[in-house]
């Protein structure tokens, strides 16, 4: 049972993952990632509950028909009476089950709302320690924790009241057998016998109504990863395998996309030739990042076209499109590990002589030079021991140890100094070969250095 249930709860988390890693773009940016987190963890291992209690209650009914039987063989009349109060009692925990659900599902709100909580004040640490502020989140922590609690203390209650109930009827009911048993002149082994047979059921019959309020009361566990799946899922059927994009222009032909308050792109068209070094502008909110999202798949445009070397942009093409990208954002994501390992994060078999390059272009040399491990030094959750420059430039590393095709740079250098910006620029202008560079700037000197502008103003795309 230990292996079915490991099984069970390896295959639904794995499918989960695999749901997410294969979701629309679209869909994945509107989750709350403590919802996610929360899934993949607690309820993963109440959902695994579940289908335990179903198996071991499963189990229990079947050995509870089996005495069922040979009581009513012993002494039919009898039996009957008894299957009777069974099936009553039965009746009655399925009757609840309802509440009981709707008490796990207060549970795993609850829980969602502990994680998400939990987070949030990971999240906003330093703010919280800059401002005095971490009062306000211990306290929201433990007024959800204490809602939690009393949700399980009603479960606790609820079912050690129905444990009773059971014990007290079952006291009833074996008095009853011996009373009817001695007035109605059944002989002492028949009697003796139903006795004992009745005595054995009790315990699987105890079985079978905990193991249906447990099962009840986990269940939404389980609907909630199935919900958090149907949210994601778009078509059935195993993605297509990769396959590579022609060489040639990336083309967009009157695409537009509009986020659901209205804010977007609208008919853009554009031709971006292989190794071209474009900068783009414009406000903010004005829609660059969104027509960067439709230029790597991420978003599918509403209507136009996407092509690639001349070709329709299919599924199968996109897949092979997005092998060839490298994409640094103006955060970039760091986590608690070596720089090596953050560095190799997509790809760890890179040889030393790329490691060494991609670090020389992005300018991290010094930094790394003056970490007390060098590229074995642990740089804390989200980079926290590196500054915001420091942050970008191991970001931009582990971007060109990927020799992309296309490098997108969304304000991925606005933290490091303008002087320092513009050498790495150069040393990007002169790669040879050199990919496709697009980068989103708010500095005109930077976007100055560029082959070419692209203006995005209110979704409209111009080039400058
Ligand atoms: N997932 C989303 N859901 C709803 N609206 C969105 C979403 N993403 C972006 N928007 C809206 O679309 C508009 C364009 O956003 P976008 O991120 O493309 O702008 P931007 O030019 O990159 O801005 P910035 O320079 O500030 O990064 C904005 O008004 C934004 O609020």
């Amino acid at each position: 049972m230990a292996r079915l249930q490991g099984g069970f709860v390896e295959t639904l988390r794995n499918h989960l993952l695999a749901t997410l890693a294969a979701a629309p773009w679209s869909r994945i940016v509107s989750l709350r990632h403590a919802r996610i987190t929360n899934l993949i963890g607690t309820e993963m291992q109440r959902a695994g509950a579940s289908a335990q209690f179903l198996i071991q209650g499963s189990v229990a009914l079947v050995m509870l028909i089996v005495q069922a039987a040979l009581a009513f063989s012993l002494a039919p009349a009898f039996a009957a009476v008894a299957i009777f109060a069974l099936t009553v009692g039965g009746l009655a925990v399925i009757g609840a089950s309802g509440r009981t659900r709707d008490l796990g599902g207060d549970v795993v709100r609850q829980n969602q709302a502990m994680m998400g909580s939990a987070a949030t004040f990971l999240g906003g640490l330093k703010t919280a320690a800059a401002q005095n502020a971490q009062q306000s989140f211990v306290a929201e922590f433990a007024a959800i924790q204490s809602a939690l609690k009393d949700r399980q203390l009603v479960y606790a209650r609820r079912s050690s009241r129905s444990r009773s109930v059971f014990a007290l009827a079952s006291s009833v009911a074996g008095a009853a057998v011996v009373f009817g048993g001695v007035a109605y002149g059944m002989s002492a082994p028949v009697l003796i016998a139903l006795i004992l047979i009745f005595v054995r059921m009790a315990g699987p019959a105890q079985q079978v109504q905990m193991m249906t309020q447990n099962f009840f009361f986990s269940l939404p566990s389980f609907e909630a990863v199935r919900q958090m799946e149907a949210e994601l899922t778009v078509q059935d059927g195993p993605a297509p395998l990769a396959s590579p994009p022609p060489p040639g222009p990336v083309e967009l032909c009157d695409v537009s996309y509009l986020h659901p308050g209205g804010g977007g792109v609208k008919h853009a068209s554009l031709a971006i030739s292989p190794g071209e070094f474009i900068g783009i502008g414009g406000p903010s909110g004005a829609g660059k990042t969104t027509l960067i999202d439709l230029l790597i798949g991420l978003l599918t445009p509403q209507s136009g076209e996407m092509r690639i070397g001349g070709t329709l942009v299919d599924a199968a093409m996109l897949r092979g499109w997005r092998d060839g990208i490298a994409y640094v954002p103006q955060d970039g994501f760091l986590f608690h590990d070596t720089v090596r390992r953050n560095l190799l994060w997509h790809d760890d078999r890179v040889d030393d002589a790329r490691i060494a390059a991609a670090i020389r272009l992005a300018g991290a040399e010094d930094l790394i030079a003056k970490l007390p491990d060098g590229l074995d030094t642990v740089i804390g959750e989200r980079g926290a021991m590196l500054s915001g420059g420091e942050r970008q430039r191991i970001g931009l590393a582990r971007a060109l140890i990927r020799l992309p095709r296309l490098l997108i740079l969304d304000e991925a250098a606005n933290a490091i100094d303008a002087e320092g910006e513009a050498a790495l620029l150069d040393r990007l202008r002169s790669l040879d070969p050199r990919p496709t560079i697009l980068m989103i700037s708010h500095r005109a000197e930077s976007i100055a250095r560029c082959d070419r502008t692209i203006i995005v103003d209110r979704g409209t795309v111009t080039a400058a």
